[in-house]
């Protein structure tokens, strides 16, 4: 049974913040991998300035390199955008494998706005990671107010697998203030080094390998 860590996100671009908190939950929860699961487009999030996803999923890979972090287009292949369907589907196409959702407080604050979050906490594990200026409003957020029952004492993180669902962990590492506006507010143009000189999107390859669904999930 491998035990990996989802974390789902826009990655435009990917950043450090993503690669450490991704390598923290890893000792503190356990994992034998996290999945960095490039979404095809966040439903609450507007188009306009999403870069390309070759060029969001080749900024992933470089992140990621020499980790035990998968860079995944899963979610494009799936025709998933919601998380709530993605979870459905996965443990169908991986059923050796144990998953957990990882998110940062500034995602819990507004989780009440996901569709089918209750199902979702009733589908994974849960894992919130500290981030700076987010975690007074995750903590009085909606979705808190139904899931504090739910939370699992640090303690317990590295038992994720045999939790009574919803159950939820909070993490708290040195906190990292990298985000990915901030990296876009210096280089607007940021996904150009991400294409290749004639502008022929990066083709996606780097998924999890798969298990017995190979004609969907090979690249
Ligand atoms: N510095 C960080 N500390 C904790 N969690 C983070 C950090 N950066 C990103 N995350 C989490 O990683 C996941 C993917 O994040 P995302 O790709 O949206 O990056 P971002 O920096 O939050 O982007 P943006 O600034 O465009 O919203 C989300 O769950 C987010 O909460
Ligand atoms: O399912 C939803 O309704 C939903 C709403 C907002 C965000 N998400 C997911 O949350 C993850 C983090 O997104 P982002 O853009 O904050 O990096 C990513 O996997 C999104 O698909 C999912």
């Amino acid at each position: 049974m491998k035990r990996v860590g989802l974390l789902g996100g826009s990655f435009n671009p990917a950043h450090r913040g993503h690669r450490k908190l991704s390598l923290h939950a890893i000792r503190a929860l356990g994992l034998d991998e996290v999945w960095w699961l490039v979404s095809p487009g966040n439903p609450l999030k507007p188009e306009a300035g999403m870069a390309p996803f070759s060029a969001r999923l080749a900024s992933a890979r470089k992140m990621a390199c020499h980790a035990p972090i998968r860079v995944s287009d899963v979610e494009a292949r799936l025709r998933t955008r919601y998380t709530a369907d993605t979870l459905a589907k996965l443990p169908r196409l991986y059923p050796k494998h144990r998953f957990i959702w990882l998110m940062g407080a500034d995602n819990l604050a507004q989780f009440h706005q996901w569709r089918n979050w209750r199902r979702i906490a009733r589908q994974v594990p849960i894992a919130i990671i500290a981030r700076p200026g987010y975690d007074a409003r995750a903590h009085a957020s909606p979705a808190m107010s139904w899931l504090r029952r739910a939370v699992r004492p640090a303690g317990q993180a590295k038992k994720w697998t045999s939790w009574r669902l919803p159950g939820l962990v909070l993490l708290r590492f040195r906190p990292d203030p990298t985000s990915a506006t901030r990296i876009r507010a210096a280089d607007p143009a940021w996904h150009r080094h991400f294409s290749n000189v004639r502008g022929i999107p990066i083709s996606t390859q780097s998924v999890p390998s798969p298990q017995p669904r190979t004609d969907l999930l090979q690249p």
